[in-house]
């Protein structure tokens, strides 16, 4: 099928970020413009690679259609840098996209520590290490954190620790993190890191289901003492997750979510499977929420940032 070959050079079978290069793309002279991924995993280009054209429409720089050729639309693909809004209300507003190429160069301006490094390779070979958070991702929380000057934290799904680490390395010696997670097997890794980093003694780890570890501390009088937390667990329990963080956390407190953007799949409206769908409501009730303010960062898998008001 056209469509399915096209996905496979454009998406490289990956669903990590910077394996995913976009449908819409600029160039120095020439850029071919679509309305969103839809247009491309739905088949609003029709291009047979063997037969060498598509029918995408393509812009010169002075805004003339013309036709392109297939082989020129995957070589902009891995190379170029822009996504066009789809939407003309936007006024052609250019936002720069991840190749390969760019990702690399955003992870080596990364400021990951060795512990962290560490922990990641260690991971890198166990099942279900693209769960950990990117090192560009760890790189914002930690820099929330420290914006905030935050004390005290909850994290909702440590897996083997990277993000929770990352978060522990910046807090004072006197901060506080409570760390919810249900596998045991992982956080035996995650423990052995805070260790290693001489962080244990500010992480509160908390094995069990996170609505039980949640509830419990509104029980236990802690609502309204925190100031961040980080969702990243079972992603339909996300609206629940936020309803018990939200009574946790202070006013001015922020609440991360990732995986907003789930692969791009919130974008389809073809794709209805329930973790798509409970992600897609979720973000559409963040979006009314008067009781918070928001901002989506397409970073990673995407995160919505909330700042209780
Ligand atoms: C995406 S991973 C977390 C990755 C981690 N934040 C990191 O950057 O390394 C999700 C984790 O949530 C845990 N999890 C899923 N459902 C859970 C639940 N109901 N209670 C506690 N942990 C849960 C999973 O076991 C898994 O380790």
């Amino acid at each position: 099928m056209a469509n399915s070959s096209i996905n496979l050079v454009l998406h490289q079978g990956s669903m990590l970020p910077h394996e995913l290069p976009v449908a819409a793309v600029l160039g120095p002279s020439c850029f071919h413009s679509f309305s969103s991924t839809w247009a491309i995993t739905n088949g609003a280009i029709h291009v047979s690679p063997r037969r060498g054209n598509c029918s995408a429409t393509c812009y010169c720089s002075s805004f003339r259609k013309c036709t392109c050729k297939w082989k020129r639309l995957v070589r902009s693909c891995s190379t170029s840098e822009f996504v066009i809004a789809g939407d003309e209300n936007y006024g052609n507003k250019q936002v720069v996209s991840l190749t390969p190429r760019l990702y690399d160069y955003v992870l080596k301006n990364v400021r990951e520590p060795e512990i962290l490094r560490q922990l990641r390779q260690e991971t890198a070979s166990m099942r279900g290490s693209q769960m950990q958070v990117s090192p560009d991702q760890a790189q914002l929380l930690t820099m929330l954190v420290q914006i905030l000057g935050a004390e005290r934290c909850i994290e909702v799904g440590v897996y083997t620790g990277y993000s929770s680490l990352a978060i522990a390395l910046v807090l004072p010696d006197s901060g506080h993190l409570v760390a919810c997670e249900r596998d045991a097997k992982s956080l035996e890794v995650a423990k052995k890191y805070y260790q290693l980093a001489g962080v244990s003694h500010k992480v509160d780890v908390k094995l069990g289901l996170a609505m039980d570890s949640l509830e419990s501390l509104i029980l236990n009088g802690e609502a309204g003492s925190y100031d961040f937390a980080f969702i990243d667990a079972e992603k339909r329990m996300n609206e629940k997750y936020f309803e018990l963080l939200l009574q946790l956390v202070k006013v001015g407190g922020l609440i991360v979510i990732d995986n907003v953007l789930w692969h791009g799949k919130v974008a389809d409206q073809l794709v209805y499977d329930p973790k798509t769908l409970s992600i897609r409501n979720f973000n559409q009730k963040l979006m009314e929420d008067e009781r918070v303010d928001i901002t989506m960062v397409p970073i990673g898998d995407g995160m919505t940032i909330c700042r209780k008001r």
